[in-house]
């Protein structure tokens, strides 16, 4: 199969890597020419994947991105692999295509104006606005870029209401340590992958706090309820947050310490500015973006999300962590299952 990879931050290039080890033909594209020629020299990516080295099969492209680019010829699968602050530009550069569209970015899209009633959208709503005829779905789960990358075992969501584009993830991407199963909730899936970097924030300065294992625990486990609260809401089906892009996905980002959120959060509890945490990870921490809209579009539907409420509150320097631990655990008693 022939795969077209735009973007070659950590995920992409280590799903390009995977895919070329199960013989397909990936042409991996990035936006920088200079790293695209690094790449091209060295056969791997120094600058966001060191020490793994490309497989053949693996052909680099850059420039500047449009419908007729070499790096989408003969593609029969486009995966989109930047940041959620990307998605955009390149649906728009692939709204005419007839090949079926999958992205990687997990998150909501920041808001296009500062409008009070400018709403940031999942990758699907981006999707519908700018390019509505394409078959789309997006790639999520539990996975770390190094691990799979490094061909350790690893369990994938392909989500998307069209079978055609499940099925061309699984062909794409399921292989011996790489599994990947189908799903049509794409809602859900989306609101698990933005949510849970929210909460890994939140785990993360819990644990640079030292609040204990109990502690974090409780953030997991309610972190999770509020996460299911939204996706309901939105029109997600319950038993996706019991799934890959659930509870998966927020175990493994809120306690494994790969994750770049969970260390944007253990940054601050050390004292680092949010602008300092940020610049010292090189990589993208989606949470960071996605949380003032998640706490707006709960807010829009009725739906109480606490610890992302405290989350933003410490990202804007509204509060402090001992405050945020203090309003959190001072809140009413109630029942679970609210
Ligand atoms: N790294 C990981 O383990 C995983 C990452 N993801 C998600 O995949 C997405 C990409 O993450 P990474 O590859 O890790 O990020 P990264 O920070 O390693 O690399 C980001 C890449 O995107 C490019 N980029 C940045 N802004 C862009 C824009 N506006 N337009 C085009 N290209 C742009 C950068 O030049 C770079 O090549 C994120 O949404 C992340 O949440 C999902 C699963 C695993
Ligand atoms: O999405 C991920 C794991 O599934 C990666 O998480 P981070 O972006 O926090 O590193």
């Amino acid at each position: 199969m022939k795969l077209a990879v735009l973007g070659a931050g950590a995920w992409g290039t280590a799903l390009a890597v995977s895919a070329a080890k199960g013989s397909h033909e990936v042409s991996l594209w990035a936006r920088d020419s200079r790293q695209a020629a690094q790449m091209q020299a060295q056969q791997v990516n120094p600058r966001y994947l060191p020490g793994v080295a490309f497989p053949e099969g693996i052909s680099l492209e850059s420039g500047p991105l449009s419908p007729d680019h070499a790096a989408l010829k003969g593609a029969e699968l486009i995966v989109v692999a930047t940041p959620m602050a990307g998605l955009r530009e390149m649906l728009v550069q692939l709204a005419g295509t007839s090949v079926p569209v999958a992205w990687l970015c997990k998150g909501f899209e920041a808001p296009l104006t500062s409008a009070e009633a400018s709403i940031g959208l999942l990758g699907h709503e981006v999707c519908r606005v700018s390019a509505p005829k394409v078959r789309a779905g997006i790639l999520s789960g539990p996975s770390f870029a190094q691990e799979v990358a490094n061909g350790q075992p690893t369990a994938l969501v392909a989500a998307s209401e069209h079978a055609e584009v499940r099925e061309a993830l699984v062909a794409a991407f399921h292989s011996p340590m790489l599994r990947v199963y189908g799903n049509d909730d794409i809602v859900g899936v989306e609101v698990g992958g933005a949510v849970k970097n929210v909460l890994a924030i939140a785990t993360g300065l819990c644990d640079g706090l030292n609040l204990g294992l109990n502690a974090r625990a409780a953030l997991v486990t309610r972190g999770l309820a509020e996460m299911s609260r939204l996706g309901l809401a939105l029109g997600a089906k319950a038993e996706t947050f019991m799934g890959l892009s659930g509870l998966g996905d927020l175990v493994l980002t809120a306690t494994g310490d790969l994750s770049r959120n969970r260390k944007v959060g253990q940054l601050l509890a050390q004292g680092l500015s949010l602008e300092q945490a940020v610049a010292s990870l090189g990589h993208v921490a989606e949470g960071v973006y996605s949380a003032r809209t998640v706490v707006q579009r709960a807010r829009v539907s009725g739906v109480d999300m606490p610890i992302s409420e405290a989350v933003v509150a410490l990202l804007e320097g509204q509060t402090q962590p001992a405050q945020a631990v203090a309003a959190l655990m001072g809140r009413d008693a109630k029942s679970e299952s609210h």
